[in-house]
């Protein structure tokens, strides 16, 4: 089966686009005023907008609350919920029962310990997100372009369908993929020109990478 590519921070129509035709799973917006990737509803709305059927259009979001759940649900067509924050299994298992919709839960990880969490949050969400855990002083909590250790993944049986996300660029996402041979890739600043802006030739040389035969 193809890997799956998902596409997060996408803030213009000219990401979206690239992503589209080269033939990404998920399409990321990150609902996060520190981010410089954040887009408000109504930028987020247009976006979505055309984006065909059968391609996933992610909500991110960093410990929201209800009402901006549901105010930013009333005006953006998402199809599924990341939680990147400090969400809580109990608090993934609310947001599913609020929204209605798939939840997809970020795990950080930098040393083996970290991933214990993935059977917690395994049990409640429908989608993990592993990622590199962020620096202490970090701003954000994740889009840092940081990889974690992929050894740490080799063999691992993980209960639900996942996407490994953390400095991935297209020059070592095969190399990634073979270490880990997870189902699908999350990539942010990998494809990007400055923080937030897109490039559409990386996009696409990076979704043609993830998804030619591993070797
Ligand atoms: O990308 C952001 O700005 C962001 C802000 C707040 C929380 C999460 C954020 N990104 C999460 C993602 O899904 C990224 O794609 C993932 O962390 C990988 O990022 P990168 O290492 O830059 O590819």
């Amino acid at each position: 089966m193809s890997v799956s590519v998902k596409i997060c921070g996408l803030t213009r129509p000219d990401g979206v686009d690239a992503a589209v035709k080269a033939g990404a799973r998920y399409l990321g917006f990150v609902f996060f005023p520190k981010s410089p990737r954040h887009v408000t509803a109504a930028e987020a709305a247009a976006l979505a907008a055309d984006v065909p059927l059968g391609i996933a259009r992610v909500g991110l979001f960093v410990n929201p609350d209800d009402a901006l759940l549901e105010s930013t649900l009333a005006s953006v067509p998402l199809d599924v919920i990341q939680l990147h924050g400090g969400e809580d299994p109990a608090r993934v298992a609310e947001v599913k029962a609020l929204t209605g919709l798939p939840v997809m839960k970020a795990v950080g990880v930098a040393e083996p310990k970290d991933l214990d969490a993935l059977w917690d949050y395994g049990l409640v969400a429908d989608m993990l997100l592993i990622d590199a855990k962020p620096p202490k002083d970090a701003d954000l909590p994740g889009g840092n372009g940081l990889a974690f250790d992929w050894r740490l993944l080799a063999g691992r049986q993980i209960l639900k369908p996942w996407l490994l996300a953390g400095g991935l660029t297209p020059d070592n996402v095969s190399q990634a993929l073979r270490l880990t041979r997870a189902q699908g890739v999350d990539v942010s600043s990998g494809v990007e020109s400055a923080p937030g802006i897109k490039d559409p030739d990386l996009i696409r040389s990076f979704i043609a990478r993830a998804t030619a035969p591993i070797l």
